[in-house]
């Protein structure tokens, strides 16, 4: 999707275009599943989401529509497919840029601790000891959030109080728009903002706790914020530990630029990798 759906998201683009075709069809496809999932188990199917998502009721009772249900689906499909495979790109991107060499050698130590510890195995338990890689991934959406603002519609007037005491008021009916890409940069909560430094979410250091509540919003925040948040940094350090444990890499072309004609911004171009297989395999 390019930058103007968001203001035009009807616009007779071709891009627009494609998107609806694609809608169609997938609604078409995710419907055949719903309406074949209640064929088949008429007194409740499988323990999963798609079964909890049918089964739900609104809190006046009624059942939810299967309209309702693909919507769903196409939703949480479109919430986590590209917002996680920008960031394990930005990872990588990251990792292996020259100036970040002491971040790639101590994510890749953490690794090698780890399976002289716990062996080669990668499981819910293992992921959750690997605190500098996930450091590194917080920061990459830091600096390279995949939404790129949240918007809201406001249904009360409120007034904003900025910090040097100005005071702004957003009338009823307006959307409000707060960009992820300015205030995950702000120096009053960043130190050295535009910098790549996962320590900066190390112990003691913590600067996004120091900064207040809504000082890294890569992943929202409040009621709506992201429900796969967790399952997102599983699945990057999923792919980066085995990647990490297994291949001795290096960038190739240059740090790749942002792509903002895009929705979701990501990494314009290719990011090419010479890779060799590490000697002492692990994995
Ligand atoms: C790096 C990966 C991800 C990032 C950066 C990300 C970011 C976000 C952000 C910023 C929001 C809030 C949007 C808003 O407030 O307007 C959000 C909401 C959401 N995300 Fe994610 N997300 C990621 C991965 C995932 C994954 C893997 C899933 C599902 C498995 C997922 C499912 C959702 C859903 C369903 C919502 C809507 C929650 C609600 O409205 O109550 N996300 N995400």
């Amino acid at each position: 999707m390019r930058l103007v759906t968001i203001l035009f998201p009807h616009l007779p683009i071709p891009a627009h275009r494609r998107r609806d075709t694609a809608r169609a069809r997938l609604c078409e496809i995710f419907s055949g599943i719903v309406s074949s999932r209640k064929t088949s188990y008429p007194d409740g199917g499988p323990n999963d989401m798609l079964q909890c998502l049918i089964d739900s009721r609104y809190k006046d009772g009624r059942a939810t529509t299967e309209t309702e249900v693909v919507g769903m689906v196409v939703s949480a499909l479109f919430a986590g497919q590209h917002t996680s495979s920008s960031t394990g790109t930005w990872t990588g991107a990251r990792l292996l840029a020259r100036a970040n060499a002491k971040h790639l050698r101590a994510a890749v130590q953490e690794q090698e601790r780890i399976v002289e510890r716990l062996g080669d195995r990668v499981d819910y338990e293992v992921l959750q000891e690997m605190d500098t890689l996930h450091r590194c991934i917080k920061e990459v959406l830091r600096l390279h959030p995949p939404a790129m603002m949240l918007l809201r519609h406001a249904r009360r007037s409120f007034t904003v109080r900025t910090m040097e005491g100005d005071e702004y008021q957003v009338p009823e009916g307006h959307t409000v728009a707060s960009p992820l890409v300015i205030h995950n940069r702000l120096p009053h909560v960043y130190k050295d903002p535009e910098r790549y430094k996962p320590d900066r979410f190390g112990p003691g250091r913590g600067e996004d706790a120091a900064g207040g509540a809504f000082s890294y919003t890569a992943f929202g925040g409040g009621r709506h914020a992201c429900v796969g948040e967790a399952f997102a940094y599983m699945q990057i350090k999923v792919i980066w530990s085995h990647l990490l444990r297994n291949f001795e890499m290096e960038m190739v072309s240059p740090f790749p630029e942002t792509d903002w004609n895009v929705v979701m911004p990501g990494p314009k171009g290719k990011v090419m990798l010479r890779y060799n297989r590490r000697m002492s395999t692990t994995a």
